[in-house]
């Protein structure tokens, strides 16, 4: 079943263009990386799928499974419903600060209880053992009474993540969640997002600086340059040497910052098994 279609979507910001005629088709399952380099696109074309921006035009559409998010530059019927079937993770600024971590993940309830319960924060046993059991899975249990502010930026996103579980979001989107990360936090953050795709079924979307991590983790890359999808197919693919054909001089951009440089997935082992994912502990 398709997840998300994206048929002929351009947006222009003034004498930018944005996004120039995507068409994407997603399956419900996948896990797909979004790579290119700093204003390809990536983020615009994150905001539109999460219902955030409107595309122009006629022919710009979006469909979340079957459904018009959008169309035409309007909003589809079913949009709001559709929309809370998403979840969008940013770089930052994910979590409420003040609020404890466990008060931020029982906020993926909001939208399925009343407004009354939602505004006084009053959350039942059941819902509580949610939230609990999703800090659980994303292996940041022991934070759950800290203030959010004081987690550190891996963990951040991991309890973003765990509201995701809590929400019973389908889509998971996250827009460069590992960007500002060290390698290891990079890892962790990497693995519970391949973890919620293998065991939750969850169809993931990630946009990434580094084509390393796609590699390793996304079996289907989406190349951006310029507004425009250049490339869609295997990870396995992207070597250094493709990435020099795709992007020229800006595909240093792409790989890792230490010179590292990968290997094409089938001359190694692969680091990660999206089957059996390894999470360690906070
Ligand atoms: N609200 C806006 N107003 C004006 N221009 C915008 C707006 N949003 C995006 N742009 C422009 O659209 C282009 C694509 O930006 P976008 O943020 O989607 O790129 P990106 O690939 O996500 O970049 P990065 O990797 O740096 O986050 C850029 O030229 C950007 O300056």
């Amino acid at each position: 079943m398709t997840a998300i279609q994206v048929s002929n979507l351009s947006k222009r910001f003034g004498r930018t263009q944005a996004l120039r005629d995507v068409s994407l088709s997603i399956g419900k399952g996948e896990m797909v990386a979004l790579i290119g380099a700093s204003g390809s696109g990536k983020s615009t074309l994150i905001r539109h799928l999460a219902g955030l921006e409107m595309g122009d035009g006629a022919a710009s559409r979006i469909e979340l499974f079957g459904r018009v998010a959008q169309s035409g530059g309007r909003l589809g019927p079913q949009a709001k419903e559709l929309r809370g079937r998403v979840s969008v993770i940013f770089q930052q600024f994910n979590l409420v600060g003040r609020m404890s971590v466990l008060t931020n993940v029982l906020l993926g309830h909001l939208g399925k209880i009343s407004r009354f319960r939602g505004t006084f924060a009053l959350f039942n046993r059941t819902e509580k053992a949610a939230a609990s059991a999703a800090l659980e899975r994303v292996g940041i249990a022991k934070t759950a009474r800290q203030r959010a502010s004081t987690l550190s930026g891996g963990q951040q996103q991991r309890a973003a993540i765990a509201r995701t579980l809590v929400q019973r979001a389908e889509i998971l989107i996250a827009d460069e969640p590992i960007a500002s990360l060290d390698p290891a936090s990079a890892r962790r953050v990497m693995d519970v997002l391949a973890d919620v795709n293998a065991r939750d079924g969850i169809t993931v979307i990630v946009s990434l600086h580094q084509v390393e991590f796609a590699r390793q983790y996304c079996p289907r890359t989406v190349a951006m340059r310029d507004g425009a999808v250049i490339w869609d197919g295997p990870s396995s693919a992207l070597t250094n040497a493709f990435l020099g054909e795709l992007y020229g001089a800006s595909a240093g951009e792409l790989v890792l910052a230490d010179g590292a440089v990968p290997q094409p997935a089938s001359a190694t082992a692969p680091a990660h098994s999206p089957k059996q994912p390894v999470l360690e502990p906070a």
